[in-house]
């Protein structure tokens, strides 16, 4: 019997905690077949990036098509665009309806600081990619870059949710995962479903080791809607999974720096 199949488009981490690396993980643990496209090389560890090496925009397109031309692909996820080129193109097979059930995690800063988007694309993701978008699941810090306003509180979370929505996106994530945001032992994440917002919780794990998270979460989405659940469902199966995998990363030391999640449970006691 066949696996239902996704496809990730985004950065390779040489350090293989986000990315690329992440999404093939989280795709494999939830029993999803991953195919991939991959927009730019990073020389990265749990420490920083060192350097990218972008791929043409052309040569992602042509990947993807490799890749849909052959695959039964049921959900697609982006991650790591790098460029305006990049984004603009994979927009225009978006508006064309070649993605379906489409995830955009709009990466644009690493854990460790470093910009892994032109600022030049921000546009092209507020009016080229998200009104092709099932979700949008920017972080806090990314929200505030793409409405152009500071999240103080938790209201303020919602209320963006609800303007990103306003950008065409079927459904708005923001995600909580940085400290500004939450409330002392729970991590929140906001949803604007098309109708309303509602809060997705789960406890805080004290750990250094968070980087990939975001990736993992928007990866686990595209998993669950491949095996074909809805949104609300894969979004809560989503956030159960990365919180497992976060507590699982606390218990391990990999690189000196943000260590990755344990995305196959290796370390459940
Ligand atoms: N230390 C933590 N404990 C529990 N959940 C976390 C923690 N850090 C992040 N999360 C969760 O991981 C997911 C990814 O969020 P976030 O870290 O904000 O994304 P990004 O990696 O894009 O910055 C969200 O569901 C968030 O609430
Ligand atoms: C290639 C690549 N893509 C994405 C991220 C963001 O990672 P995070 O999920 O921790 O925000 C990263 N550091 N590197």
């Amino acid at each position: 019997m066949n696996p239902p199949v996704a496809l990730t488009i985004a950065g390779s981490d040489s350090g293989g905690g986000a990315g690329i690396q992440a999404d093939l993980k989280t795709f494999a643990a939830l029993r999803v077949f991953g195919t991939s496209a991959i927009t730019a090389l990073t020389a990265q560890n749990t420490l920083g990036v060192r350097g990218v090496h972008a791929a043409p925009a052309s040569f992602v397109i042509a990947q993807i098509a490799a890749v849909l031309d052959d695959l039964p692909v049921a959900s697609v996820k982006t991650g790591m665009l790098a460029t305006a080129a990049t984004v603009e193109a994979v927009s225009a097979l978006a508006a064309q309806g070649r993605l379906p059930n489409l995830v955009v995690d709009p990466v644009m800063v690493s854990s460790s600081g470093d910009r892994l988007l032109e600022p030049a694309a921000e546009n092209a993701y507020r009016h080229g990619l998200f009104p092709h978008a099932a979700v949008v699941t920017p972080n806090l810090r990314e929200t505030e870059v793409l409405l152009g306003s500071s999240i103080r509180d938790r209201d303020d979370q919602h209320a963006a949710a609800r303007a990103l929505g306003d950008l065409g996106a079927g459904a708005a994530v923001v995600k909580g995962g940085h400290p500004a945001g939450n409330e002392p032992g729970t991590a929140v994440d906001v949803v604007w479903d098309g109708k309303e917002t509602y809060e997705l919780r789960a406890p805080w794990v004290d750990t250094p080791n968070t980087h990939g998270t975001g990736c993992s979460f928007a990866a686990a989405t595209a998993a669950y809607l491949a095996h074909g659940e809805d949104l609300r469902t894969a979004l809560a199966s989503a956030k159960d999974y990365v919180t497992k995998a976060i507590a699982g990363g606390a218990r391990w030391h990999l690189g000196a720096g943000h260590g990755p999640l344990d995305h196959f449970g290796w370390t459940r006691p």
